[in-house]
């Protein structure tokens, strides 16, 4: 890659050619289009939000598992027209088989399944947050890396699957001061759509591909689908009965008299709402019969996070996908699950005043300083390294001064880490057996002895 960058002035000369000189390109010191580095600020952010999720996980029972962030192309190779499929991030690597970046956990979990099936006590509850990738041209400029944290739920066919991912939802929406005035959760059954398009003549082995082109009539109109409709065999007053049957404007019993009360549909829809009481998150449930989602393999219930102030993309979705693992030649278990990117949860606490500040984060508790310099820079840099591993392990968050620095420099640098307290080395001091300790506070100092443990303690005491 250096040898990439660098454009060598070759000159040909006699009996050959030699490099005269190399004119560096300069590197390009930003992070790969549409990816993001994290400095220790923005990993401040990051670590909190991540904590937030796996609190709410591990709340409701859920394990932490992970896969790789490499996986086989094959395993989403969807013929529904999808545009996570059509933004995969995918290549051949150097054996030349095909690859991907996983756009999505949901198929590296089923893979996972799939392969310990039969081992695995069921219901499975796993939770995960990983990076994902899609391929996007850059003329839109948006990102090509999220983070998206998964919970799932596999081996409940019953609608109380939906309820625990749906409170755990709303559990983390609490967790950081977000509301049921602020964010509400739509929620919908794809079932209701099955059954329509079965009243309109519509095959089945359509209603994976129905389903994404629907989900495309929230940003897109009716008419600049009607070809994509159409090359599904789906159009005219059949179209438009299935389009005027998904209006967000309509109730549950609206659509019980489309598709008939006694529709398993309509009676799984009313179980979710039936039962969001007792969840407590009746006040954060919509149905919105709109609601369908973009990923080809949900086949129930459907839900989207949403900001009632209408200015922000979907903060999170999910749904049930029983027969994703027949995609991969298995037989069917049903699960249910959520995705929840990192990015317009961020956008949504600004807005709201929610972001948590770290200025009183507290890098270091203690600030070990060996006044260096002289000729006994190498007796009091050792007893730093002997005083800064004792606070260590007594549990204290140490920073060494590691070079010789003004005493202007090293107070700065101890309130810049929120440290309590600062040990000072000098060589007086350690022929003495001693150190200094400055409560950082309020300057009271004292003059303290290496032996024991009291060093520790004060060190405690003033962190
Ligand atoms: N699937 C996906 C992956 C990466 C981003 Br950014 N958005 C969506």
């Amino acid at each position: 890659a250096a040898a990439g960058r660098r454009s060598a002035a070759v000159v040909q000369t006699a009996g050959g050619t030699k490099e005269s000189g190399v004119k560096e390109a300069p590197l390009d010191l930003n992070p790969p289009r549409g990816t993001r580095d994290f400095f220790p600020d923005d990993m401040r952010l990051r670590n909190w939000l991540f904590d937030k999720w796996r609190r709410a996980s591990e709340l409701y029972g859920f394990e932490e598992f992970d896969a790789p962030v490499l996986e086989s192309e094959d395993l989403y190779i969807r013929k529904a027209g999808e545009e996570v499929v059509g933004q995969l991030y995918c290549f051949a690597d150097k054996g030349g088989r095909r690859v991907a970046l996983r756009p999505e956990l949901t198929p590296s979990l089923a893979r996972m399944v799939l392969a310990k099936r039969g081992q695995l006590n069921m219901p499975i509850k796993w939770f995960a947050i990983p990076q994902c990738w899609r391929y996007e041209r850059m003329t839109r400029g948006r990102r090509r890396e999220h983070y998206q944290w998964n919970c799932d739920i596999w081996g409940v066919g019953e609608v109380t699957a939906e309820m625990e991912l749906l409170s755990c939802i709303v559990r983390f929406f609490e967790s950081v001061g977000i509301g049921s005035d602020d964010v509400g959760i739509k929620v919908n059954n794809r079932e209701l759509l099955r059954e329509v398009l079965h009243k309109n003549g519509v095959p089945d082995d359509r209603f994976a591909a129905v389903c994404v082109l629907i989900d495309k009539l929230e940003k897109v109109p009716l008419d600049h689908l009607r070809d994509d409709f159409r090359a599904l065999g789906v159009e005219g007053s059949q179209l438009d009965s299935i389009a005027a049957s998904v209006r967000a404007d309509q109730t549950v019993d609206d659509v019980a008299q489309l598709v008939g009360e006694d529709s398993q549909a309509v009676k799984h829809l009313r179980d979710v709402f039936d039962m969001a009481d007792a969840y407590g998150i009746a006040d954060w449930l919509v149905f919105d019969p709109s609601v369908v989602r973009g990923l080809a393999y949900y086949t129930g219930v459907v839900f989207e996070g949403f900001d009632r102030a209408g200015e922000l993309r979907a903060i999170c979705g999910g749904g049930r996908y029983d027969t994703l693992l027949e995609m991969f030649g298995g037989e069917p278990i049903p699960a249910v699950g959520f995705g929840f990117g990192d990015a317009v949860v961020v956008e949504l606490l600004k807005t709201k005043g929610l972001l948590p500040d770290f200025a009183d984060t507290s890098v270091a508790d203690a600030v070990v300083w060996p006044l260096a310099g002289g000729d006994e820079t190498s007796t009091v840099q050792q007893a730093a390294g002997r005083v800064a591993t004792r606070l260590r392990q007594s549990g204290l968050k140490t920073d060494v001064i590691l070079e010789n620095k003004k005493s202007k420099w090293v107070f700065k640098h101890a309130a810049r880490v929120n440290a309590g307290v600062l040990v000072v080395i000098g060589a007086d001091e350690v022929a003495g057996n001693e150190v200094t300790a400055k409560r950082l506070c309020d300057k009271e100092q004292q003059r303290v002895t290496l032996d024991g443990t009291h060093l520790e303690d004060l060190a405690a005491e003033w962190a």
